[in-house]
């Protein structure tokens, strides 16, 4: 079953009506649910942009992406960003956590800012699976750069998403770090 799919994706940058970047060219591709992808490239060869206009996070120029079925660039802002809530999991290089909440509270805040009640055995297993558990009330300042970003992905797993995108998951970690977080 494919999850994802892209049909003639582009995205261009203008200044001053010239063209200035093609950041991205034009893609088709499909993805099948459960399926593992990697995106390689050169620095600047479009990378980030693609992963941001397929997580609905930028606009594309031109094209369609479509999820689970659905054309998610026709959603309105709101109904966008709802779906995004609901079926897409984002892991950025930067782990963007909130500061002021502990662990377990940043996991939690997807499922919170949804009204959605949290799969209480699911968040153990996650936590028990992440290696997370002892640091549950900790502050993200009182985590390492692993653990962070483990916290992070334990944040895209909670609301059980049909889709994770990663953007260099691991840039920010040392080879350790690097090999626990995959
Ligand atoms: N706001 C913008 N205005 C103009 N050009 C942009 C803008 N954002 C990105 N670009 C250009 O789009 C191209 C692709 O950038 P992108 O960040 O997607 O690359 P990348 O493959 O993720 O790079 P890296 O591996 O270095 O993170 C680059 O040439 C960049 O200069």
């Amino acid at each position: 079953m494919v999850i994802l799919e892209t049909n003639d994706l582009y995205k261009r940058y203008y200044y001053e009506n010239r063209l200035l970047t093609e950041a991205l060219c034009t893609t088709n591709f499909k993805v099948e649910k459960g399926e593992f992808v990697a995106i390689i490239g050169p620095s600047g060869s479009g990378k980030s942009t693609l992963l941001h206009l397929l997580a609905g996070l930028d606009l594309p120029t031109g094209g369609q992406v479509i999820i689970d079925g659905k054309d998610i660039y026709k959603f309105k802002e709101k109904e966008l960003a709802l779906f995004r809530r609901r079926n897409i999991g984002f892991i950025f290089q930067a782990f963007n956590l909130v500061p002021v909440l502990n662990l377990e509270e940043n996991i939690r805040l997807p499922l919170i800012m949804d009204n959605k009640k949290v799969d209480e055995k699911y968040l153990e297993e996650i936590l028990e699976s992440l290696g997370l558990k002892e640091r549950r009330y900790y502050f993200p300042s009182q985590l390492s750069g692993g653990q962070q970003q483990r916290v992070a992905i334990a944040r895209a797993l909670i609301t059980k998403p049909l889709i994770i995108f990663a953007d260099e998951p691991t840039g920010n970690l040392d080879t350790k770090n690097s090999k626990e977080v995959l």
